[in-house]
C-alpha cells in the first residue's frame, strides 16, 4: 500500500503503475487525515509537483518516520524554483527521506543549489553519459552518504547508490522522455517495491529501475510493431508492468555494480 502526495498531471498513471505491479494505491492530501493514512500504508511517496501540499507532506513524513516506513522523494523540477529546492532540503535535512528518485538536473540541483532545470525536464548538459558515468556515479554515491538516503538518478543510464554500493542500469527507450510521467511512475514503482522490501531499499530501487527500463523496451517494441505513437506508448508501458514475468525480467535486466 503506497500513500502518494503527488501532482495532478500524472496522478492517474502513478496509481495505475502501482496496481500493475501488484500494489495498492491511495492518493490523499488533506492535512486532517494524511498522518493516519501514512500510518496505515507501507510506503509514502512525496512528489514536489504537489507543492501546495507542503504541510501535508511534512505531517505524513513524520508519521512515516515514527512507523519506520520508507519515504520516497521525487524532487520534480527542484532547480526550477527556490521554493522546491527549499522544501526538498527541509525534508532531507530532517532525515525524513529514505530514497530520492529524480532526473540528473533535479539531483544535481539538490546537491549544489544550481537552478538550470528546464521545467520538469532534464537539461541536456546535466545528463549522465558513458563518458561522465564514473564521475556521475561518484557524485550520486556522495549525495547518498550526505543525506543517508538511497539515490536513484534516472535517465538514459540509471544510477542507484546507497553510498556503499552503486549500480548502473542501461536500456529503456528514448520514448520514455516523450511522455509526461515516466519519472513519476518510476518513483511510484520505487515506493511500491520499498514498501514490499523495507529492509533493503537499495535492492528495491534497483528492482524499480530494472523493471521500468525493461518495460520501456517492451512497450517501445509494441508501439513500433503497431505503428503507434506516444499516447499508446504510455498505455503499453503500464500494460508491460502488469504482464511482466520473472523470466522476461531476467532475460532483459542489465545491472552493473560499480
Ligand atoms: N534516453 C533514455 N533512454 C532510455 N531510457 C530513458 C531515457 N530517458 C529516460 N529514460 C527512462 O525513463 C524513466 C523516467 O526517467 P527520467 O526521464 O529521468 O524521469 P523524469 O521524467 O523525472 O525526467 C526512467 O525509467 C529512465 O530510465
Ligand atoms: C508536467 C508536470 N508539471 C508539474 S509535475 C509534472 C509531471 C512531471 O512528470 P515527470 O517528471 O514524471 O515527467
Ligand atoms: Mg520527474
Amino acid at each position: 500500500m503506497v500513500h502518494s502526495i503527488t501532482n495532478n498531471v500524472t496522478v492517474n498513471d502513478c496509481a495505475n503503475i502501482i496496481l500493475a505491479a501488484g500494489g495498492s494505491a491511495i492518493m490523499a492530501q488533506d492535512e486532517r487525515e494524511v498522518a493516519e493514512i501514512t500510518s496505515r500504508s507501507d510506503a509514502l511517496s512525496l512528489n514536489m509537483g504537489a507543492l501546495r501540499a507542503q504541510e501535508a507532506m511534512l505531517l505524513s513524513a513524520h508519521a512515516a518516520k515514527r512507523r519506520k516506513r520508507p519515504v520516497i522523494l521525487d524532487p520534480v523540477a527542484a532547480g526550477a524554483s527556490r521554493l522546491r529546492g527549499e522544501m526538498c532540503a527541509r525534508l532531507l535535512e530532517a532525515g525524513l527521506v529514505s530514497v530520492v528518485r529524480g532526473n540528473a538536473s533535479e539531483v544535481w540541483a539538490l546537491m549544489t543549489g544550481a537552478q538550470h532545470t528546464l521545467g520538469v525536464e532534464v537539461n541536456a548538459l546535466d545528463q549522465v553519459t558513458e563518458q561522465n558515468l564514473s564521475e556521475s556515479a561518484r557524485r550520486v554515491s556522495l549525495f547518498s552518504r550526505e543525506t543517508g538516503a538511497v539515490v536513484l538518478l534516472s535517465g538514459a543510464l540509471d544510477i542507484v547508490s546507497d553510498g556503499k554500493c552503486t549500480a548502473v542500469l542501461r536500456g529503456g527507450s528514448e520514448m520514455m522522455r516523450r511522455i509526461t510521467g515516466a519519472g513519476c511512475m518510476l518513483t511510484s514503482l520505487t515506493a511500491a517495491y520499498c514498501g514490499a522490501n523495507p529492509e533493503n531499499l537499495f535492492e528495491a530501487a534497483v528492482a524499480a529501475s530494472g523493471v521500468m527500463k525493461t518495460c520501456g523496451e517492451l512497450a517501445y517494441r509494441r508501439v513500433c510493431e503497431e505503428m503507434e505513437g506516444t499516447a499508446s506508448f504510455r498505455t503499453r508501458l503500464i500494460d508491460a508492468v502488469s504482464m511482466l514475468t520473472g523470466s522476461d525480467l531476467a532475460a532483459k535486466l542489465r545491472v552493473q555494480i560499480l
